[in-house]
């Protein structure tokens, strides 16, 4: 894959668009057709050397095109293959249809089919082009399929998994390996579609780098590639205030835990200096657990405001057990032209009157970032959240355009969404990292990136890689404290 596209995420509305400028600039199509159906032939022939057939299921579009090119392939290299069409393979129009003829067989429909051990299923019923619902032609072939453990080599992307959201149109095929063209879409890495891939290979089928990236939006991978320009902000040769001084707001006595998880955190992520500021009630409790990180009492909002004249104090993490309510409110409205990430009960508080936050935001201009999981953004964004036609992506961004914030949509694929529709979909998170507290400790990791000189978008992506990372290195009985634990160097600096 070429190095300039392998970050990036391309819609597959973008592709059909970059599908016709190739056709407008010379590219033959049907040569692209027969490099994807060649790629997909060579991939099972990799993955499958010991299958006994191959079976292609072809579906009415180019997707099925792409199909007819690799039961072709495999044939000329002599092994066994059947093709089963959905709907009448003699409509197929175009370079499909060209495709089709290729394979010297006549397809058999595609009821006719039956899973048999040995069998490894091509499927090439839909890809790009997938509409809506699966219809009930191909609803029984893919429960017949997933439930038999055939395994399945998808083309381009599972058949039934939408492309652009991941969501699975009424069923979908459960693929062990999927190989797609020139760069992921979204649907290859939003939950539930990821799930579904297998595997993933991007397989470069010709079209010129350059026309892929004019149609690509701001919507990429979360690798380091992302943020590393920005590394040199968390250089630790200088003394403490240069790398930065965190601030974690506490509530009280009862829920003092999160935020000192999120302190822990933005020290050992590279904060020169924490400061847990605690409530008086809340203060013996928090002085029996703190060494490193330092305690300043912090009862209200005069209190706030007399500490922020300390223009030393970088960065602030609002949310984790710290109540919801008024005090949040207030002490949020104070933070909003500072570095601030907002978390937990810092977004719950702003369920009613959202819009004094977000108009105080862009008001300061702040490098706020929020980052609520799937609960927490339904309470702050219950209009986007609810728009089932959105993608978990478009939400993100939505909800960042609205907030003027930065979003982290947390999840097993967390999406970073800036105001200006960047965006980043993160891949390297394990599942245990679904434990109690780690959203405390990626709070703190993001405020230490926030305090270090980060801008807001580049401090989150790689905060949200690093608790990933974290996550990896603390393996699968990891809890919050291990994962604190496990915050590793970013290359080598912080
Ligand atoms: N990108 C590239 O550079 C290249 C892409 N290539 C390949 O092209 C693929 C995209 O091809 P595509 O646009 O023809 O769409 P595809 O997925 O075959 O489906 C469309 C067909 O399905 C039908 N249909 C849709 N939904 C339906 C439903 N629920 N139930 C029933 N029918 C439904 C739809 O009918 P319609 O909606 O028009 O009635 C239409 O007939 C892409 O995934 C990749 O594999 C390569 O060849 C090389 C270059
Ligand atoms: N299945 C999963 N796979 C990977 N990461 C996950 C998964 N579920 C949750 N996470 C991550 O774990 C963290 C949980 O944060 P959060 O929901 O705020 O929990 P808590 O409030 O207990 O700290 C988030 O960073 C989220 O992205
Ligand atoms: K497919």
């Amino acid at each position: 894959m070429l190095q300039a596209l392998s970050n990036v995420l391309v819609t597959p509305a973008e592709m059909t668009a970059v599908d016709k400028d190739a056709a407008r600039s010379g590219i033959d199509s049907f040569s692209l057709m027969r490099s994807a159906g060649t790629a997909v032939s060579a991939a099972a022939l990799r993955l499958y050397p010991e299958a006994l057939r191959f079976v292609v299921l072809c579906g009415p579009g180019n997707n099925g095109g792409d199909g007819y090119i690799a039961a072709a392939a495999l044939a000329d290299t002599g092994a066994s293959v059947a093709v089963f069409a959905l709907g009448d393979a003699a409509m197929l129009k175009g370079d499909a249809a060209r495709a089709r003829d290729a394979f010297a067989l006549v397809p058999r429909p595609l009821d006719a089919y039956g899973p048999q051990s040995g069998d490894v299923v091509i499927d090439a019923l839909f890809g790009a082009g997938l509409a809506r619902d699966v219809p009930d032609e191909a609803r029984t072939v893919i429960e017949q399929v997933n439930a038999s453990g055939v395994p399945v080599l998808a083309v381009d992307l599972p058949s039934g998994i939408d492309g652009r959201t991941g969501e699975i149109r009424g069923l979908s095929f459960v693929a062990a390996h999927t190989v797609t063209f020139m760069a992921a879409k979204p649907g290859h890495l939003l939950m539930p579609g990821r799930a579904r891939c297998g595997t993933l290979e991007i397989f470069d089928i010709g079209i010129p780098a350059r026309l892929v990236a004019d149609r690509a939006g701001d919507l990429h991978v979360n690798t380091p590639a992302m943020w590393e320009q920005h590394l040199g902000a968390l250089d630790p040769a200088t003394h403490k205030y240069k790398r930065g001084h965190l601030a974690v707001l506490c509530g009280g006595p009862v829920s003092t835990g999160a935020a000192r998880l999120s302190a822990a955190a933005g020290l050992r992520a590279g904060a020169g200096l924490v400061t847990l500021a605690s409530p008086a009630e809340a203060l013996a409790v928090n002085a029996a657990h703190l060494t490193a990180v330092m305690l300043k009492e912090i009862n209200n909002a005069a209190g706030l405001a007399a500490w922020l004249k300390d223009r030393r104090l970088n960065a602030f993490v609002l949310g984790p057990g710290f109540g919801v309510g008024k005090k949040a409110r207030d002490f949020v409205l104070m933070l909003c032209g500072r570095a601030l990430v907002l978390d937990a009960d810092g977004i719950s508080s702003f369920r009613e009157g959202r819009e004094q936050l977000f108009d105080r935001i862009a008001a300061e201009g702040g490098e706020v970032v929020m980052t609520p999981h799937e609960g927490e953004f339904a309470r702050l964004f219950p209009d986007i959240a609810e728009d089932a036609a959105l993608s978990k992506i478009e939400k993100a961004q939505a909800a960042a355009r609205l907030s003027h914030a930065v979003i982290v949509y947390k999840g097993p694929d967390t999406v970073v969404a800036a105001p200006s529709g960047r965006a980043a979909v993160n891949v390297n998170a394990p599942p245990w990292l679904a434990t109690a507290g780690s959203g405390d400790v990626l709070a703190g990791i993001i405020g230490a990136h926030l305090a270090q000189g980060m801008p807001a978008f580049q401090a989150a992506a790689s905060a949200v890689w690093r608790h990933g990372e974290a996550g990896v290195v603390a393996g699968r009985t990891a809890t919050a404290e291990s994962l604190v634990e496990s915050i590793a160097p970013l290359r080598g600096n912080a």
